[in-house]
């Protein structure tokens, strides 16, 4: 799988710092009609890793070496990822003081804002500016979803994750309700690119704004309750977010097994792959991994960007999947397959 580089990244304002999408490029005002996830916060709080680890597959090691952002990068990911957004990465120093920033275009068209503070630092100054965005944004566009993500956890104890996340939780509330905000609504998540809870947090913020989910939740139930398999997952495959899941509980053992897998079957279709299409992902893709704990996990192809995985584990005194699982699951089914597309899925055209 493979990303576009040359991004249009639009002109930048240079009062501003705010890169606008070029007026006279048709393409630029098409892509402006995108829902956008927007990311913001302090300098230096992980805004860009976390958007190159996500969508780019760049090594958390490596966000290292990166520079800081002076201009809002627009990532545009459709084509490449069932996720049919924009992502705009904005420096940490944009002074929304400045009369020339633009609340109108940055708000009005965006479907969530996720807010990034290092857990690592002070987050006072975090939180002050938290309070002033979300309140701007709110007054151009209250039907935005508020993510903040407290970043950066791996550096802290278990018990100071969960002080911290009551503190931030706290203190943020109690800004909104002195400012007669009280309808505003915050989602907290703990967060790391060293680990998955990044993929995780970006899972919960993209299906929130999928109008397909219960739609999605009602087949993989259904699956599920046909089946006698454990859980069900519907992956973007590019980013390893979660793009649904059956009702019951997720349990993060289980993800993470999943997003190996699909690296492992990525790796392994690169390496052994037919050669000629040049596709590691296709509607050939269908593996199965049986790992030793009797654990097996079964991941096949759906659409262009998506993959079903269902990770079960046999116990003795638990069913085995039927038959039926292994040969054609609900979801897996080409009528249902249908369905998702009718849904406003992507269509390759092979559906
Ligand atoms: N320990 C830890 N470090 C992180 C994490 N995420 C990002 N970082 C580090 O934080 C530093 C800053 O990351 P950036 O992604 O450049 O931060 P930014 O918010 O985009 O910064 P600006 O572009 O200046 O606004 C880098 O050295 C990253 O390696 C994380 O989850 N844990």
């Amino acid at each position: 799988m493979s990303f576009p580089d040359d991004l249009d990244y639009g002109v930048e304002d240079e009062s501003t710092g705010i890169n606008h999408p070029h007026d006279d490029d048709e393409e630029g005002d098409e892509d402006d009609t995108q829902p956008r996830i927007l990311l913001m916060g302090l300098r230096r709080s992980g805004k860009s890793s976390i958007q190159k680890v996500v969508f780019h597959k760049m090594s958390p090691n490596e966000t290292l070496f990166l520079e800081s952002t002076n201009q809002v990068h627009k990532d545009d990911l459709s084509g490449v990822s069932f996720v049919n957004f924009q992502i705009w990465d904005f420096p940490g120093q944009v002074d929304f003081f400045d009369p020339t920033f633009d609340d109108e275009m940055i708000f009005a068209g965006a479907g969530a804002l996720i807010f990034v503070i290092d857990a690592q630092d002070d987050y006072v100054e975090a939180l002050v500016r938290l309070h002033t965005t979300v309140s701007r944004a709110y007054r151009v566009n209250p039907a935005i979803h508020f993510e903040v993500f407290i970043h950066k956890v791996d550096g802290l104890s278990d018990d100071h994750k969960i002080e911290t996340q009551r503190d931030v939780h706290q203190r943020a509330n109690d800004d909104l309700g002195d400012g007669g905000l009280d309808k505003l609504h915050l989602s907290f998540y703990l967060t790391s690119i060293y680990d998955h809870s990044i993929f995780e947090a970006f899972s919960k913020v993209v299906q929130k704004l999928l109008p397909q989910l219960p739609t999605l939740e009602n087949l993989l139930n259904i699956l599920i309750s046909h089946s006698g398999i454990e859980k069900a997952f519907l992956f973007d495959v590019v980013s390893k977010i979660y793009i649904a899941t059956d009702s019951s509980a997720v349990d993060m053992q289980s993800y993470e097994l999943c997003c190996d897998m699909i690296d492992v079957v990525i790796d392994v279709s690169c390496i052994y792959g037919p050669m000629e299409d040049g596709g590691a992902y296709d509607k050939e893709s269908l593996a199965i991994i049986k790992l030793n704990n009797t654990t097996v996990l079964y991941l096949k192809e759906i659409t262009r960007f998506l993959a079903g995985l269902t990770p079960h584990t046999w116990r003795a005194n638990k069913q085995k999947p039927s038959g039926r699982f292994w040969n054609t699951p609900a979801l897996y089914d080409r009528r249902n397959v249908n369905l998702l597309t009718r849904a406003g899925f992507p269509d390759d055209g092979r559906a």
